[in-house]
């Protein structure tokens, strides 16, 4: 529907990499840029302090390095004129106190070491996290993925750049620091020594580093954020390969797929090959311009040492302060590889980070377009909707209304192509491009076309996209229903029927019906208990798709976890909930799967399911899904297209006794029967709102 194709992928990159490679020529700009990403932790409330008490440390250690390297320049002058004066008791102080100097710089240097490596540790766990937070918010990587132009590889900028940012930017400005502290503590001794060679060092390095700026910085820039951008695109192919491998064996696609990573490899050979050659030229300037000033202390020197005005030593201490404040003046000049690569996955996690802020005021700006909001009698009412595709291409309804209440279910019908899945997107607020409104309750649910099997078990199939706290949620809610004395063991349990026209007339689909226990009074069974205890957590969290995104937060609120607030379902506590488990097991028998329990290994299988499992199979996973979450309105999208007419007709029968409104899309018109409405599509935008009995009737005409 919305993939962008290979070749789609080579030409957007191109183009971007234009662009990119402008921004990255600025250097102003990039500093600006890499300022801005800098300052998210340093400004981060809850982050701050830790922050700087990283930043306070470095500061600390590096001025006792800098004291540590003004007392070995002394200790040095002192051992040189003890052995050129010959004085043997100068020279054994001098001894002793290079032992010294040794016992206190091997643990401090250890130390900046580690503080320096806690720092960058610290930083880019807050930045990923913090990525992955404003990724997964307002559905910003659906948002991404359906605008090609947005951005290339997030995937890679999140994990990738942000580790080689914070570890370069630490490594860059640590260096920094140093350097212009040791500048300051070395220029008065070189200006008491030799104020000719502080003089002419000023000079040489700005010159230095003006020309390595302009014949090399830009280049290697461009080159860097080149070498990154094709890598990236190189693992995504690879990547896809790995995710489309039956498709591709059966259209026996190797040798194309394999010419399209040959492909994208060469490109990256030939960056990096460009790269090497120029950090070559960069490296031959490099040595030109340090050599040169090798012999300068001691030539300017060596006048006043032979006319008796300066001791020995005094010519070592001003050699040392020499290179000590050259190395710190040409610094650019000597790390251009690191900073240009810094400049590069600056750009790149900056242009990430506008896509996401612009995804996010386009989410918070979404009632410019379509309006939504809470239904209030859990029904779903569209209202004069007129849809079009994200950029305008296509109008796909014009001026839609319809009521769907409680009770009703819904049969959107009509040609491929017409928009039938897009209605969908609107009422999910994935799309939002158009006018109108559109009341849905907040506990909404939906099977896409292609059902999506997480990572994890077997349990956390069917479960998803329950957090763990949900789960512990759903227990304690269940388990409470059952001291009551409730029993859950048979298998699936209705919603209540909220509103009138509601079936229930089961089918005896192969799961026993031994848990529908509405009692005629209203009392609710355990599982039923669950699942609005579900429904409350999710509620909670905004709605079931917003769920996910507030996992980790719902987890810590649970005070389950593992304790680094990063989110994750944890398959041991789901494990140790016999209450849920047996209502899966009950769940996979009411989806006509009973034997798949044994065939994987149980609930705590955990297999790549979406290899192992067929189409139908993986469908009818979705919809035990649908079935344990329970929610107000459930949307079917193809979501039984790949199974037998009977296994559908069976599965539908599940829906009608525990869903309360679900609108389905199918293109086999005969599922009408299980629905109380259809809406057809009539062509040029319009649809056409049918009672379910009469679009039979006319079917079997
Ligand atoms: N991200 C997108 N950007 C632009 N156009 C899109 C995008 N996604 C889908 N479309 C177009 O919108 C139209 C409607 O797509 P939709 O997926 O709603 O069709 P559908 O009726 O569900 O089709 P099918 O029955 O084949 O699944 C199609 O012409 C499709 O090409």
């Amino acid at each position: 529907m919305d993939v962008v194709t290979p070749l789609q992928a080579v030409l957007v990159t191109s183009t971007r990499a234009k662009d990119g490679l402008a921004a990255a020529s600025d250097l102003r700009r990039v500093m600006a840029r890499w300022a801005g990403v800098a300052s998210l932790w340093w400004r981060c409330p809850t982050e701050r302090r830790r922050a700087w008490a990283y930043v306070s440390a470095c500061i600390a250690l590096s001025i006792v390095n800098v004291a540590l390297l003004l007392w070995i320049s002394y200790v040095q002058n002192a051992m040189q004129t003890s052995l050129s004066e010959k004085q043997e008791d100068g020279f054994w102080v001098a001894v002793w106190d290079f032992v010294l100097i040794i016992a206190v710089a091997a643990p401090l240097f250890a130390l900046t070491d580690y503080v320096d490596s806690c720092l960058t540790v610290a930083w880019r766990q807050w930045l990923t996290q913090h990525m992955i937070r404003v990724y997964f918010s307002d559905h910003a990587y659906f948002r991404l993925k359906i605008d090609p132009q947005a951005i290339d590889n997030p995937d890679q900028r999140i994990c990738d750049d942000v580790r080689a940012y914070t570890a370069t930017s630490v490594m860059l400005s640590v260096s920094i620091m140093r350097k212009v502290l040791n500048c300051v503590a070395f220029a008065s001794l070189l200006w008491r020594l030799a104020p000719q060679l502080a003089i002419f060092l000023v000079i040489y390095a700005v010159a230095g580093t003006w020309v390595t700026g302009a014949g090399f910085g830009r280049r290697l820039m461009r080159l860097t954020y080149s070498v990154l951008q094709r890598e990236a695109d190189l693992r995504f192919a690879l990547v896809r390969v790995r995710e489309n491998a039956e498709s591709i064996a059966f259209y026996a696609g190797d040798l194309r797929e394999s010419e399209l990573a040959s492909a994208r490899l060469a490109r990256v050979i030939a960056t990096i090959f460009g790269k090497v050659r120029w950090e070559a030229y960069l490296s031959l300037w490099q040595n030109v311009y340090s050599y040169s000033t090798i012999l300068l202390p001691s030539l300017l020197l060596s006048k006043r040492y032979f006319a008796g005005e300066i001791r020995f030593g005094d010519i070592s201490q001003a050699s040392f302060a020499f290179r000590i404040i050259e190395g710190a003046l040409s610094y650019i000049i000597t790390h251009l590889s690191d900073i240009s690569q810094l400049a590069a996955q600056t750009d790149r996690l900056d242009a990430l980070l506008a896509a996401l802020a612009a995804n996010h005021s386009d989410a918070a700006t979404a009632g410019d377009g379509v309006r939504r909001s809470d239904s209030k009698d859990g029904g779903v009412l569209v209202q004069d909707l007129t849809l079009t595709t994200p950029h305008g291409e296509q109008t796909l309804c014009k001026g839609l209304s319809l009521t769907l209440l409680p009770g009703q279910s819904l049969l959107v019908v009509g040609p491929s192509g017409c928009g039938k899945t897009s209605i969908m997107r609107a009422v999910a607020g994935l799309w939002s491009a158009g006018s109108g409104t559109i009341a849905a309750p907040p506990d909404m649910f939906f099977l896409p076309q292609r059902p999506y099997m997480p990572l994890g078990t077997l349990r956390e199939q069917l479960t998803f996209p329950d957090s763990c706290a949900t789960t512990m949620a759903a227990t304690a809610a269940a388990a409470a229903a059952m001291d009551d004395g409730d029993d859950l063991a048979g298998g699936p349990v209705p919603v209540p029927s909220s509103g009138a026209g509601h079936k229930r007339g089961g089918d005896g689909g192969g799961d026993s019906d031994s848990g529908e226990d509405d009692d005629g009074g209203g009392r609710r069974t355990a599982a039923t208990a669950a699942g609005g205890a579900r429904r409350a957590a999710n509620l909670r969290g905004g709605s079931y798709r917003r769920l996910s995104s507030g996992s980790s937060k719902q987890a810590a609120d649970a005070g389950v976890g593992d304790g680094d607030g990063v989110g994750g379902t944890s398959s041991s506590s789901a494990a140790a909930n016999p209450v849920l488990d047996a209502e899966l097991r009950g769940l996979l028998d009411a989806v006509c799967l009973p034997s798949l329990l044994a065939r994987v290994g149980g609930l705590d299988a955990e297999l790549d399911w979406a290899h192992i499992l067929s189409l139908g199979e993986q469908q009818r996973v979705s919809v035990a899904r649908l079935l344990h979450h329970k929610p107000a309105v459930a949307f079917l999208d193809e979501a039984t297209s790949a199974l037998d007419t009977a296994t559908e007709r069976q599965l539908y029968g599940r829906l009608q006794q525990h869903c309360a409104c679900f609108i389905s899309i199918a293109h086999r018109k005969q599922l009408a029967a299980f629905h109380t409405h259809v809406l057809e599509a009539v062509g040029d935008g319009t649809w056409q709102l049918c009672d379910a009995a009469e679009f039979l009737s006319t079917l079997q005409e």
